[in-house]
Parts: structure tokens; C-alpha cells; sequence
């Protein structure tokens, strides 16, 4: 056991500056006996990145294994002498190969294509600098700004200096930290199909990698129709010589199959798919994150979850404001694209998925398409579309979607929409998946809601009233904001009467974890740069994504379906309602209620 004692309380020597709880490594780290090690030894392993062993076989794909290092091993050249001390046979010890890209040696730059915009400035810049600020970034990076809009590399700095922040549960050297990160930050103005100015680009990050090993990220923040000139002058003139380059793609991944088909067509022209990172940020979020760990690590759930006991889970997505500022981009989208289609079906997927044989990303994904391609066609009697109209609240008026400047004058554009979906599989069968997504509702709040069956012959219906429905066992995950995870159960309300009530196991992660949790562009970026898949969407599933939606919304489209409006900060269409009774359901937040406070 000399390999997990001493691999099991590690620290990470090889970030820019060294510290004995770096999130990057406790959130990943795996502990592995000595007969386990010994078992991966003899086969290739690569240590690609500082904190992540990527142990490969050769036969049966990659099968990771994170590890730090120990704490006395301050090189990764002494890292390969401690590892291959590990193991006692001279047999194992010959067929080892190790190959170490040395952080000494290797750097990474993140090109953000699109800096001057609201994505970048919102979230990727903030997200590139809490990586650093928590050690999580290589040693060496640049952070490369690239859009058409003039600037200096101080201004973009000061641009960037205006939205970053530090984790307020530690905010030790914070202002120090964000002028070491701001340092790093660079700026280059040229156009998006010019090749010449991508090889401008080129040359300046050469001069930043100073001929060490260059790996580079592309971060396509841009309208969706100049990816595929990015990608041709990002690949022709400025993709690394000697490391890896990667490109990830923000959505909307084209608007319906035809279109999704030809974006991955092009793409593949001048990239592998192993390059393509297509993101799904919700895929970062740390409930959804979490939802493997709960289906798959506790005994309690796994018995339940199929149409034995489940009788419907909801997805539900709502926002308090309307498409203020992007109404240009939505309109040609609306929510069943913006949402459902992406976000909310991905939750889909990894709820109602078989365990995967690893958590390796080809396994995962494997099982999340099998779902995708099992779903029943989505029928138009199956979806309800809105759009919010105006509201006057006191002295305040919300504006209707169709005031936005930027929207068209009688536009059918659905910012509401419900849908219910069906799995065509021995686990789900004729278990109702309803989604709600909309926009200028009365809360922001996104959850997952899953409703169980009635108790069957319960000795206490009696103690309930008719209403049998209110005593049925719902979990609720909610995702956003104030995130936790609570179980409704029925309770005898203390007293000598037995009178009953439905109360929550909570789990509010406010009260129950310190740490601020990590945006999920944190993650996401994270993973993009270690060449974690797992929660990127490989084309196959856009594929299915895309077959399940795309009938209806043409279906809508062609006939010009009317959407039913609803009152800006409203509840939304009473569609819903009909839609959800239609198939025995009700929807879970409706009752106004705080379980987690
Ligand atoms: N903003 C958000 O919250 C979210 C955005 N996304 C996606 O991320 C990407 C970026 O979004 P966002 O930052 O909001 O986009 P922006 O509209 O802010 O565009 C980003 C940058 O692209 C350039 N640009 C904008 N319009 C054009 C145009 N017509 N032709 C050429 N260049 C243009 C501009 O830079 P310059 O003029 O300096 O070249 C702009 O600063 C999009 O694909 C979007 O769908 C996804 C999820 C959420
Ligand atoms: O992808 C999108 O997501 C945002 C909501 O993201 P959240 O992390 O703030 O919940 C949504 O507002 C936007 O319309 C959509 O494009």
C-alpha cells in the first residue's frame, strides 16, 4: 500500500505558485493502491499535463488516472524516477515508457476570439482568472485577446480589470493576483477572415511561447456565422507547430439538422473532432455535475430511478428579465433552441442515462446519446410556445419582447416554451419528461423535479384529504440560484393527533459547503485546456439533439404557429398547465414555497 499512502496527500509543485489546497487537484485527485498502479505501469503513460496522468492504453482507448504528485517531488523528471521506484519488478520497470511533456518546456496560449464581447467580458476573462487566481493554469500561459475593434493591450487590461473578482471566501493577495493575471493578458486587433492577421497573431504568440512546446486554445466568441472563417485562418496561419491545438465552439451549433450537419462539415475541414470543443456551459454547472455522484454513488437512488417509481422529472428553466440587449440574436433562435434544445436536453441525457462503463468522456457520452437516439419524436401537441407581452406593475412598465428594437414587428418568435418528451426505453417507458424554458418570468431558477408514484395502499391516505398528489415524494436539484438538493417526505407533525405533513430533507450547499462554488466556465475552460472531454458534446449527440427538435420547430415555423402571450413577469402561458394535466402532471414550482432558506 506504499503507492496510496504516498499519493494520497498530495500537493501540486508545478502550478505558477505552489499551494497545499489547490481545487484543481483535491476536486480530481484519485487515490490508487500499489497493485493498481502497477497494473497501468507497464503500458504508456503520459503525463500531458503537470496535474493530470493520463495513463493510455493502447488497445482500449485512454483510461485516465488523476494523481499530483508528492510533495517532495518538486521536478517531473523526479516525478518519473518516483514513479517508476514505485513498482518492484525490473520487468515492469523496463516495458515503462514515460512520457513527460515538462511544464518547463510547454506553455498554453488562450486566444479569445471576440474579446471586445459581452461573453468574453462576462464570463471567459472572469473564468480565465479565477483559474489562475486558485493555481489551476499551467505555469506558463498567455491569455491573447483577438477581435476587430482597436485597442491596446492596456486597454484591453483595463477592460478585463473591470469584471474580475476574487473568491470571497479566501480574497488573500487579490489585487496582487489580478495585476500578475492582467500581465499575461495580451491584444490583437485583425479581422476574422484574414489570414494575414491570424499570422500576425502567430508571430506574437510565438514570441510569448519563447520555442517551448505551444499548445493553443481558440475561444470562438463570436456570432456563429464567422466560425468557420476563424477556423480556416486560425488553422492555416496561427495553429501550434509542435503541441496541440484545440478550438472551442460556443453555441448555437446551427439551427436545425441540415445546418448543424454543415457547421460540423466545415468545421472538419481544417479540424478533428478530438479538437472541437462544442460547449454546453450548463454541462459546467456544479449541480449537473453533481448529478452522476448522486444517481451513481448513493445505493438509495439507483433502485429508483426508472418508471417503476418515477412518475415524471421536469426540467425547468426560467428567467425574471426578457432578451434586453440580444434580442437580434434570439430572434432568429427563440428558447426551444436557445434552452431546450441544448441545455435542458443535455440534463435530460445524464439524467436518464445507463451508468457508463467509466467516467472516461467516450463512455459517458456513449450512454447520453443512447438516450438521445431512444427518445420518441416530439409531436407539436407535445410543445406550447409564448411570448411576453407588456406589464405595468405600479408605476413600472416591462417592456413586451416585441418592443425591443432589435426584434421584428410582429414576430412569432417563442421566448416560452413547454414541451413533454418520452424515452422509448425498458427504463423509461411512458414516463412523462417535461420541460418549461422561458424568459420574463416571474423568478430566475432552474431545477430539476422529479416526481414519484403514489404509495400504493398507504395506511395514511386517510390522514391526507383527496389530494393525493401532495403527498407524493418529489427531489428537487436546483441548479440556479442558491443551489441544493431536497427531498419532500411526509412527516407526522409532533403532537398526540397524527396529523401529517410534507417537509424537505436539505441539503442547501450555502449552509453546508463554505467555498464559493466555481462558475461553470471555470470548469469548462479548465477541462478544454487538460483535453477533458467528457463535458463537451461530441457530434453525435448534436446530431441526435438536433433530429429530436428540428421537425417540430419546423413544423411551428411553416405554419406560423401563434405564440400564446404572456404578462412580463408572469407565470408564464396557461399552455403549460393544460399541457402538463394532459399528461397527469403538475408542475413542481408552482407553489410558491422556499425549502431551502
Ligand atoms: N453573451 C452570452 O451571455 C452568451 C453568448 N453565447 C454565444 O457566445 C458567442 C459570443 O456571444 P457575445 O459575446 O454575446 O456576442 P457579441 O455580439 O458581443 O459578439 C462578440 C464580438 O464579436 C464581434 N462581432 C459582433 N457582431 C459581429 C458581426 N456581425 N460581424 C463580425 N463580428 C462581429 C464583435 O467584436 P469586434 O467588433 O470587436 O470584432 C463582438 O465584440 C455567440 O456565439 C453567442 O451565441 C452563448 C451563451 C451565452
Ligand atoms: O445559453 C444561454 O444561457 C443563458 C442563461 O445562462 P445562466 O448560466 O445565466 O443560467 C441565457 O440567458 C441565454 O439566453 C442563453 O443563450
Amino acid at each position: 500500500m506504499a503507492a496510496l499512502s504516498s499519493f494520497s496527500s498530495l500537493n501540486c509543485p508545478t502550478t505558477s505558485s505552489s499551494s497545499s489546497s489547490s481545487p484543481c487537484l483535491s476536486s480530481r485527485r484519485l487515490s490508487f493502491s500499489s497493485s493498481a498502479l502497477k497494473k497501468f505501469l507497464p503500458k504508456k503513460i503520459s503525463l500531458q499535463s503537470p496535474r493530470y496522468w493520463n495513463v493510455i492504453n493502447s488497445q482500449d482507448g485512454t483510461v485516465p488516472v488523476t494523481a499530483s504528485p508528492p510533495e517532495n517531488v518538486t521536478s517531473l523528471r523526479k516525478l518519473k524516477d518516483e514513479l517508476l521506484s514505485i513498482t518492484s519488478s525490473e520487468e515492469v520497470r523496463e516495458e515503462t515508457s514515460v512520457d513527460i511533456v515538462d511544464e518547463h518546456n510547454s506553455t498554453v496560449s488562450i486566444v479569445v476570439v471576440g474579446a471586445s464581447g459581452d461573453l468574453a467580458k462576462k464570463k471567459i476573462f472572469p473564468a480565465l482568472f479565477a483559474l489562475y487566481y486558485e493555481d489551476c493554469l499551467p505555469k506558463h500561459f498567455t491569455v491573447f485577446g483577438y477581435a476587430r475593434s482597436k485597442m491596446t493591450d492596456a486597454e484591453l487590461r483595463d477592460m478585463v480589470s473591470r469584471t474580475l473578482t476574487c473568491r470571497i471566501d479566501k480574497r488573500e493577495n487579490c489585487s496582487e493576483k489580478m495585476e500578475q493575471f492582467l500581465k499575461r493578458c495580451f491584444y490583437h486587433s485583425g479581422q476574422y477572415d484574414s489570414e494575414k492577421n491570424f499570422a500576425e497573431l502567430d508571430m506574437k504568440l510565438r514570441d510569448h511561447e519563447k520555442g517551448r512546446v505551444s499548445n493553443r486554445l481558440f475561444y470562438l466568441s463570436i456570432p456563429p456565422y464567422i466560425f468557420i472563417e476563424v477556423v480556416r485562418c486560425a488553422s492555416n496561419s496561427a495553429s501550434s507547430a509542435n503541441g496541440w491545438t484545440r478550438v472551442i465552439v460556443e453555441k448555437p451549433f446551427g439551427r436545425d439538422s441540415e445546418s448543424s450537419a454543415s457547421l460540423t462539415r466545415d468545421l472538419k475541414q481544417y479540424l478533428v473532432e478530438d479538437q472541437i470543443f462544442r460547449i454546453d456551459h450548463y454541462l459546467g454547472k456544479e449541480l449537473v455535475e453533481n448529478l452522476s455522484v448522486l444517481r451513481f454513488s448513493n445505493l438509495i437512488f439507483g433502485p429508483l430511478w426508472s418508471r417503476q417509481y418515477i412518475r415524471n422529472v421536469q426540467f425547468i428553466f426560467s428567467e425574471d428579465f426578457g432578451t434586453e440587449g440580444r434580442g437580434g440574436y434570439f430572434d432568429s433562435y427563440g428558447i426551444i433552441r436557445d434552452i431546450m434544445q441544448n441545455h435542458l436536453l443535455q440534463i435530460l441525457a445524464l439524467f436518464a442515462m445507463e451508468t457508463p462503463v467509466s467516467l472516461d468522456a467516450e463512455d459517458v457520452r456513449n450512454e447520453k446519446v443512447k438516450v438521445l437516439r431512444s427518445m420518441k419524436p416530439l409531436q407539436l401537441e407535445n410543445v406550447v410556445i409564448g411570448q411576453y407581452k407588456s406589464h405595468t406593475k405600479g408605476s413600472v412598465t416591462y417592456p413586451a419582447y416585441t418592443d425591443d428594437n432589435t426584434v421584428p414587428k410582429g414576430s412569432l418568435t417563442p421566448t416560452f416554451a413547454a414541451a413533454a418528451l418520452f424515452i422509448n426505453n425498458a427504463r423509461w417507458d411512458g414516463v412523462p419528461f417535461l420541460m418549461k424554458a422561458g424568459k420574463a418570468l416571474h423568478s430566475k431558477i432552474a431545477e430539476i423535479r422529479v416526481q414519484f408514484k403514489h404509495v400504493p395502499g398507504s395506511l395514511y391516505n386517510s390522514s391526507f384529504g383527496t389530494d393525493l398528489d401532495r403527498t407524493t415524494n418529489e427531489l428537487v436539484i436546483r441548479l440556479q440560484p442558491d443551489e441544493g438538493i431536497y427531498l419532500k417526505i411526509n412527516n407526522k407533525v409532533p403532537g398526540l393527533a397524527m396529523r401529517l405533513d410534507q417537509s424537505n430533507l436539505n441539503l442547501h450547499y450555502a449552509a453546508r459547503y463554505a467555498k464559493e462554488i466555481p462558475d461553470a466556465y471555470e470548469r469548462l475552460l479548465l477541462d478544454a485546456i487538460e483535453g477533458e472531454r467528457r463535458l463537451f458534446i461530441r457530434s453525435d449527440e448534436l446530431d441526435a439533439a438536433w433530429a429530436l427538435f428540428t421537425p417540430v420547430l419546423k413544423e411551428l415555423e411553416e405554419k406560423k404557429v401563434m405564440p400564446e402571450l404572456y404578462p412580463y413577469g408572469s407565470r408564464g402561458p396557461v399552455g403549460a398547465h393544460y399541457l402538463a394535466a394532459r399528461h397527469n402532471v403538475q408542475w413542481g414550482d408552482i407553489s410558491a414555497e422556499h425549502p431551502l432558506e
